[in-house]
């Protein structure tokens, strides 16, 4: 077994596969297989506070995650998450690339939503130093039309074989969501991984995120973490014009116990 590298038994892979994207092809034309993906605690918290990383999967919750990254051709996250975790955002599950397979096969994309440039990748962040030691692909970082990248930051990103994407932003500085998986889409990227923070994940889980997610994975860990934490509390559906919102209901569910862990898949009911 290669340095740092994860194991997840097939046994364990079984019933996850039915959430996974296709091997092949995009989900819809030009919009990639989107699951959402991330633990929580039981007061539905994904960190203590929000500069904080705080570990909630154990052992083989984790495991499952990274198996999830090698069946994804992206991972997302928002400027919050990578400002607060300096991730490494690469797959170590033994055989992928960098971690006893060839190349950077299995190796996802990691992409950050960074409309005002908050994130100060360089050449020490993790995810940069990975991809140049070969054990991860180089950041997409996705800012706004109109606030240019610092120098410093786009030579660490192209050093690294990343980039810098462009979108255009709503009057309070948002991407809209079909813009930011059309854009994935048309780079060849077949299916994402959304994995936080909170912000993104309330977004998506939101009344009127209708059609974009494909599958939730939710690894619960058995922790309290408080008033303080980043929380998964989506906005209310209300009745809006007397149009009857459904509740933000999954359907196909399956729990699976792994470790201490419950491991929660389903479909949105909603789209
Ligand atoms: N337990 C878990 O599975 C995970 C926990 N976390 C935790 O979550 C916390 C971070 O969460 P948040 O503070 O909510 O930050 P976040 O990671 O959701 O990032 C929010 C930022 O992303 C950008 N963004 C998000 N949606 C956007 C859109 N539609 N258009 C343009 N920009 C957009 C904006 O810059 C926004 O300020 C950290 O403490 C981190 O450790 C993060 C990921 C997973
Ligand atoms: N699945 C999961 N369990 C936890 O307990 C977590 N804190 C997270 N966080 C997410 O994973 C990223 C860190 O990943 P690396 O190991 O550094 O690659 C972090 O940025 C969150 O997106 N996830």
């Amino acid at each position: 077994m290669s340095r740092d590298a994860l194991s997840f038994p097939s046994s364990s892979a079984k019933p996850i596969e039915h959430y996974l994207p296709e091997s092949t092809g995009l989900a819809r034309p030009l919009y990639p297989h989107v699951t959402l993906t991330y633990a929580t605690s039981l007061d539905a918290n994904l960190s203590l506070s929000p500069g904080v990383q705080t570990a909630l999967s154990g052992t083989q919750s984790k495991a499952m995650t990274h198996f999830l990254r090698s069946k994804h051709a992206a991972i997302l996250i928002g400027a919050g998450t990578a400002i607060a975790d300096d991730p490494s955002l690469n797959c170590r599950i033994e055989g992928v690339g960098g971690y006893g397979g060839p190349g950077l096969e299995g190796q996802p994309r990691p992409v950050v939503l960074d409309p005002k440039g908050r994130w100060k990748v360089n050449a020490e962040s993790k995810v940069v130093k990975l991809a140049k030691e070969g054990r991860g692909l180089g950041p997409w970082v996705i800012g706004a039309q109109d606030t240019p990248i610092e120098e410093s930051k786009h030579r660490a990103l192209t050093d690294a074989g990343g980039s810098y994407i462009t979108l255009p932003t709503d009057s309070s500085g948002r991407f809209d969501w079909a813009n930011i998986l059309n854009i994935l889409g048309t780079k060849g990227i077949t299916s994402v991984m959304v994995e936080g923070g909170g912000s993104v994940i309330n977004e998506l889980l939101s009344p009127r995120a209708i059609g974009l997610v494909d599958s939730v994975i939710v690894t619960i860990a058995p922790v309290w973490l408080g008033k303080n934490g980043v929380q998964v509390c989506p906005d209310e559906r209300k009745n809006e014009g007397g149009v009857k919102m459904s509740v933000g209901k999954l359907k196909d569910v399956r729990w699976l116990p792994l470790g201490e862990d419950v491991v929660l898949c389903g479909r949105p009911a909603w789209q």
